[in-house]
């Protein structure tokens, strides 16, 4: 069993994970970003190496690098920092899942393996199981996003029973729009004291209805405050305030989605947002267009929610 840890709730940043112009990890931006997390947006949380990290997308080696500077550089400022050690090697997530109890980060989150797939629940159990054994005393968590993974084994099925095969598992991370299924992961463990995470950022009150108790997500490092605020008016049962800032957050998310958004773009948007240069992303995803960032700057500046007193010229070039 895991030790006994304060639940993961609230908002959890995905970070993302900085590189220079030439493709190499800047690892001399993280102390700064986790400040900016901090202080700017007040979120506690972090969630490292997953899709918005490029997490599959780098090395083993680089893999345990940047979850060793996150919890380095986040002590005694984050609350919690999980790292994903999903990989579609048995073996390398295992590697990565000890490796993140050998750093001291605070749980472990596993997609699906998305190649040579698991095709029913059984076997996607035993492979998680397979991999929280490799990190006997940190807290498992399921990143269920079926759209990237192919997988589309129900997660509520996933979840009937789990705690009796993998004695570790804390919660799900919950990525796709299918509010049954969420619903029922719910329902149906109301006795567990599982966490139950949203990660479509854009329909997170939705999610608050069903039961959510937290939420991961790309836009908490930009729209962390605001995400916050909606979560305080819903708390309050404020629904028409929450509605609102849920409206606001959708606005932005759908002006980017329009233009057409993935990782590359949350990097720019970042990088004008916090002056902390993202840099590029890595192949196969492609650098945002000159156009995007320009769009975006100008969306950002008519909107009245985000504060752009530090929008400044020289974070733009930095980011486009
Ligand atoms: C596919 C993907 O990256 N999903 C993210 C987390 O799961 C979300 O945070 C989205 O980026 C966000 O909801 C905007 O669509
Ligand atoms: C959004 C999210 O949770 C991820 O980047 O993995």
């Amino acid at each position: 069993m895991a030790s006994p840890k304060k639940k993961l709730q609230g908002l959890v940043a995905a970070t993302i994970t900085p590189m220079t112009e030439n493709g190499e990890i800047n690892f001399s931006v993280i102390g700064q970003y986790v400040d900016y997390l901090v202080k700017e947006q007040g979120v506690k949380n972090i969630f490292v190496n997953g899709t918005t990290g490029e997490g599959l997308s780098l090395s083993v080696s680089e893999r345990r690098q940047v979850a060793e500077e996150w919890v380095t550089k986040g002590k005694d400022k984050l609350d919690q920092v999980v790292i994903h050690v999903g990989a579609l090697s048995l073996k390398e997530s295992q590697e990565l899942a000890q490796h993140a109890a050998e750093i001291g980060a605070d749980g472990i989150a596993v997609i699906a393996p998305f190649f040579l797939k698991p095709w029913s629940k059984d076997v996607l159990i035993n492979f998680l199981k397979e991999v929280a054994a490799a990190a006997p005393a940190l807290p498992f968590y399921y990143y269920h996003i079926p759209a990237l993974t192919g997988v589309k084994i129900r997660a509520e099925e996933l979840l009937d029973g789990i705690q009796d095969k993998i004695p570790t598992f804390q919660g799900l991370k919950f990525s796709d729009t299918d509010l049954l299924d969420f619903g029922q992961c719910v329902d149906q463990n109301r006795q567990q004291q599982f966490a139950f995470l949203f990660g479509v950022d854009e329909q997170l009150l939705s999610a608050l209805v069903m039961g959510a108790t937290g939420a991961v997500g790309s836009t908490y490092n930009y729209l962390g405050r605001k995400t916050s605020q909606m979560l305080e008016a819903f708390e309050r049962k404020d629904f028409s305030l929450a509605l609102n800032y849920q409206f606001c957050i959708q606005r932005f998310i759908n002006f980017v989605v329009k233009l057409g958004f993935g990782v590359s773009q949350t990097k720019a948007i970042m990088t004008l947002v916090s002056g902390i240069p993202m840099g590029p992303p890595r192949l196969p995803l492609q650098k945002a267009s000159r156009e995007f960032t320009d769009s975006v700057e100008a969306k950002l500046k008519s909107l009245d929610f985000l504060s752009f007193s530090d929008l400044k010229d020289g974070n733009l070039e930095a980011g486009s």
